[in-house]
């Protein structure tokens, strides 16, 4: 029946029909590049192909839209600093509270780049949850979407850190329990929003069965599909996903822990070795493992390194972060996201990952200058 009914189409109307079938989210745009017509001619053959009844509808032909999707942490962030910090007693110092969370602060980020995100996480309906919609709303990335739920079932994230008199971190403590609420059945609900997108960033905040649905739902779509490591225990629950991301965006430490190049217990210690011979190392086990997705990894103070392949050859890419003396230095609380959040909205903005990545360490820099952990001059950026 169905090839019968194909005859009865022009050549130009069955290529177009094929194309759709094959690909039902293809755009206009892509089919005119494909066939080398006009889109105005792609238009006319939809038309003739709605009003033969081969297409059902104009809604047929979604195109994906211009928008990032990330799903991951929302966090109440609360730092305390301690000029005379004493081990074992109370010192002393100023707490500042601000929204956090690796996901919502690459979404405020890049909501600042004047990217079209929407947000995908869950908070309570305490009062730090009802702070964080109000401001992550403010700066013009989409909650609608949020899970919402009772104070009495969870309570929303909550980051508690400590930090010295330098900004640099001493320990923290994070209470995310709420995230299991993003699990497979609110995804499923979300799909649509998903499946539509153009790039789909997580977090490994998310529970790991959260993040395998995800990658089913994105698997076969044309998104690009970003994770972002979080830290070094929750990068492992990407360990056997690592093929089906386009790009994994992490700090040296989480990568060398997450490919098993370095036991968890001793990451701490390799941060003492010399960054050549840790990269080098890296570089070996990527063109040993052909799987790997490329590599965004975040080295500190040394800038970002951009491990790619082309063909069968391994490509090492070193950029170099501007020197900032220690004055300037506020905190580091969200320099990695930072990092994340450029490096996207240079892809979206059709810029080479060479571009993209530049950007990422400016908007990094800009963070680590900010006593915020996203800073409102990010804006300048763009
Ligand atoms: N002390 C620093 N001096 C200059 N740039 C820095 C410094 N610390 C971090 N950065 C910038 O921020 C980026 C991300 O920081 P990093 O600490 O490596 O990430 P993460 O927060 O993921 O651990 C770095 O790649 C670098 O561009
Ligand atoms: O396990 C987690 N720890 C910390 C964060 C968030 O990460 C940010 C700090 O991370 P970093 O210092 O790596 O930028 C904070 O906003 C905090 O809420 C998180 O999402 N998950």
């Amino acid at each position: 029946m169905e090839v019968l009914a194909i005859e009865k189409l022009t050549e130009r109307e069955k290529e177009v029909l094929v194309l759709i079938k094959k690909d039902a989210t293809i755009s206009r745009e892509e089919i005119a590049n494909k066939l080398e017509i006009s889109e105005s001619a792609v238009g006319t053959y939809i038309h003739h192909l709605s009003t033969k009844g081969y297409l059902l509808g104009r809604g047929y032909i979604i195109a994906p839209e211009k928008k990032v999707v990330i799903a991951g942490g929302a966090n109440l962030d609360i730092k305390g600093y301690s000029p005379n910090y004493i081990k074992g007693s109370s010192s002393p110092g100023w707490i500042k509270e601000s929204p956090g969370g690796v996901a919502r602060n690459i979404a405020e980020d890049l909501a600042l780049l004047e990217q079209e995100v929407v947000l995908l996480t869950a908070v309570s309906s305490d009062h730090f949850g009802e702070q964080l919609k109000e401001e992550t709303k403010a700066v013009g990335v989409d909650i609608s979407h949020f899970k919402i739920t009772s104070a009495q079932e969870n309570k929303t994230g909550v980051y508690l850190a400590h930090l010295d008199q330098n900004g640099d971190l001493i320990g923290a403590v994070n209470d995310m329990r709420i995230l299991k609420k993003i699990d497979i059945n609110y995804l499923n609900e979300k799909r649509k929003i998903i499946e539509t997108s153009s790039m789909l960033i997580f977090d490994t905040n998310l529970e790991e069965s959260s993040i395998s649905f995800l990658l089913e739902l994105a698997r076969d779509k044309k998104m690009i599909k970003i994770a972002d490591a979080v830290s070094v225990e929750k990068a492992l629950k990407l360990k056997n996903k690592l093929i089906y991301l386009d790009y994994l965006r992490a700090n040296l430490d989480e990568i060398e822990v997450l490919l098993g190049l370095v036991k968890m217990e001793a990451s701490g210690t390799t941060q003492k070795l010399n960054i050549k011979d840790r990269m080098q190392r890296l570089e070996k086990f990527y063109s040993e493992n052909k799987h790997l997705p490329e590599m965004i990894i975040s080295a500190g103070k040394k800038g970002v390194y951009y491990l790619s392949r082309n063909k069968e050859k391994v490509k090492l890419e070193h950029f170099k972060a501007p020197e900032i003396n220690s004055e300037e230095i506020v905190e580091t609380t969200g320099a990695g996201d930072a990092l994340t959040a450029g490096f996207v909205a240079g892809i979206m903005n059709k810029k080479s990952i060479q571009e993209s990545i530049e950007l990422g360490i400016k908007a990094s820099t800009l963070t680590i200058k900010s006593e915020l952990t996203c800073n409102p001059d990010l804006s300048e950026l763009v």
